[in-house]
Order: structure tokens, then sequence, then C-alpha cells
């Protein structure tokens, strides 16, 4: 194995970027990612992350590998450091840039703007049961603030999916969140058959939540983009917050707008280079 990578990171969630321009396929295996991610005897990090050839008229294509090696959908933080990463491969990492990137939840479009920033649309959200995938409810129904079991309690969830399923619980205060010990369990709870991501929100004003997130196949991270975007689209269905709001993660802050007018979200925040190396 002879591969150059680079570390990236957005808000502390942290990747290995694979230059995948050459081939269709992945060059690393699932196998390989759970080497590679591992903090103690690999590089570190909670997935890794491959920029292949665009398809269907796409700039480029994007596929992950979470850390215990099962494929997610899609990513938005590590989304924005594949933009960055893109535009240091094209040589044009000191302008604006927007790409149009395949990914396995459907096209994601991230723009880099002036201030370094990255801004995505997120694409809609999907709400019923059948899409997300969840038996909380009827497959054609929504789970909004539905009670669900885990723990020996009984915790009122929503289910939404940015292309990857999330589970959302708003709770009055997330520091007090016993995340190491119930994380998983919500992770593998028998209602979500593809397993699910977890958020815990506290409110601190509609414009402001708090967030701390159990991520399926990675376990606790300082940063989730997909959850935080679905945080914002389940706060909203629950009248717990506005369109556009904050999202302070342990990692730092996102800016997520479920805009009104074409439904879809919209994701701004950092994305990072740490370091580049060669395995
Ligand atoms: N950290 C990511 C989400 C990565 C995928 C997730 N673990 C899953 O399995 O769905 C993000 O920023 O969205």
């Amino acid at each position: 194995m002879n591969i150059e990578f680079t570390k990236y990171q957005g808000l502390g969630n942290d990747f290995i970027l694979v230059d995948n321009r050459g081939t269709d396929e992945p060059c690393l295996t699932p196998e390989d990612a759970v080497k590679l991610c591992d903090r103690h005897f690999g590089i570190g990090a909670d997935g890794v992350i491959f920029a292949l050839p665009g398809q269907d008229g796409t700039d480029y294509t994007m596929r992950i590998f979470n850390s215990d090696g099962s494929e997610p959908e899609m990513c938005g933080n590590g989304i924005r450091c594949l933009a960055k990463f893109i535009a240091d491969l094209e040589g044009t990492s000191s302008q604006e840039g927007q790409y149009r990137i395949h990914t396995l939840a459907g096209v994601m479009t991230p723009q880099i703007k002036p201030d370094g920033q990255v801004t995505v649309d997120m694409g809609m959200p999907r709400l019923l049961a059948a899409e997300i995938l969840t038996t909380l409810v009827a497959p054609d129904k929504k789970a909004i603030n539905e009670p669900l079991e885990v723990a020996g309690k009984s915790w009122l969830v929503t289910c939404v999916s940015m292309g990857n399923p999330h589970c959302i619980t708003f709770v009055e205060d997330v520091a007090a969140i016993e995340l190491e010990s119930i994380g998983s369990e919500f992770e593998h709870h028998p209602v979500f058959p593809k397993r699910t991501n977890t958020e815990f929100i506290q409110v601190v004003r509609p414009d402001y939540l708090k967030m701390r997130v159990w991520e399926r196949g990675a376990g606790i991270t300082l940063a989730c983009g997909t959850g935080a975007c679905a945080v914002v689209v389940a706060g909203v269905l629950a009248q717990k917050c506005d369109r556009v709001a904050t999202v302070e993660l342990p990692g730092g802050c996102l800016k997520i707008e479920w805009a009104e007018q074409d439904q879809r979200v919209y994701m701004t925040g950092p994305a990072e280079k740490v370091f580049t190396g060669k395995i």
C-alpha cells in the first residue's frame, strides 16, 4: 500500500481524505478504514472519505466509511472537508469554489465562501418512516414526538433522514445525558433496522440549540453535520425552534437553515486541513 492522504476536520469531526479520482471504487477496504481510523494503532479519525470521479454529470462522487467500516449515505462535516480537499487537488484553494457532489443520498452542493466557511445545499429532509428507515410508526407516517423506550426510560423522539437516519430527542440539559452508556442502545434499537444516529438537544433559545451526538458507526463525536440539519428540521416540526438556528456542538457551531421557499436545508460551517501523510 502506498497511498497519500490528507487529514481534515470540521468542528473536530475528523476524516482521512483520499484522492480516488483514478478509479470508480474506493482504493481502501472497510477493514482498512477500521485500522486507519483507530486512534491508538492508526492515523485516528471518525471516517475515511474518498474523492471519486463524478457520476451523472456531477463533478465528483463522495464515498465514506465510518470508523467501524460501515458505509453511510452522507456526511455533512465530511462534505465540507471534501470541498476544501477538492479545491486543494484542483489548485484553486485560494478561490471560492462550488461543486456538485454525487453521494449515496443524492446530489449535494458545497460552496466555499470568501471567509473560508463552506455552505452546503443538503437537499430536502425525508420524513416518512419508510424513507428514514424506522418501524416506530407506520411506513407512510412521520415520527414526531413519539415515545421510545431506551435504557429503562421513555424518550419523546422525532425521526428525520438527511439521506442517513437520525433520531432526535429534546432534553432539559444535554450535559446531564449519559451518552457513553445509552448512545449505543439508541443506535441498535430494533425500531431502526439500519441503525441510527442520535442527537440530544437542549433549546437555549428558538434560534440557538445545544447538541450532543452519538453517531451510527462512530460513537460519540465532536460534531455531526447531517445531525445538526436533522435537528433543526425536527425542532421546526415539533415547534421548538426557528427555521434558521445556530447549533452548538462540543466541537463548535453550525448555522442551519431549513428554507421555507424550497424546503431544502442549508448548512454553513468550517472545514480545516490538519496534515498530510502517506500510508
Ligand atoms: N459525522 C457525519 C455523519 C457520518 C455518518 C454517520 N455516522 C452515519 O452512519 O450516518 C456528519 O457530519 O454528518
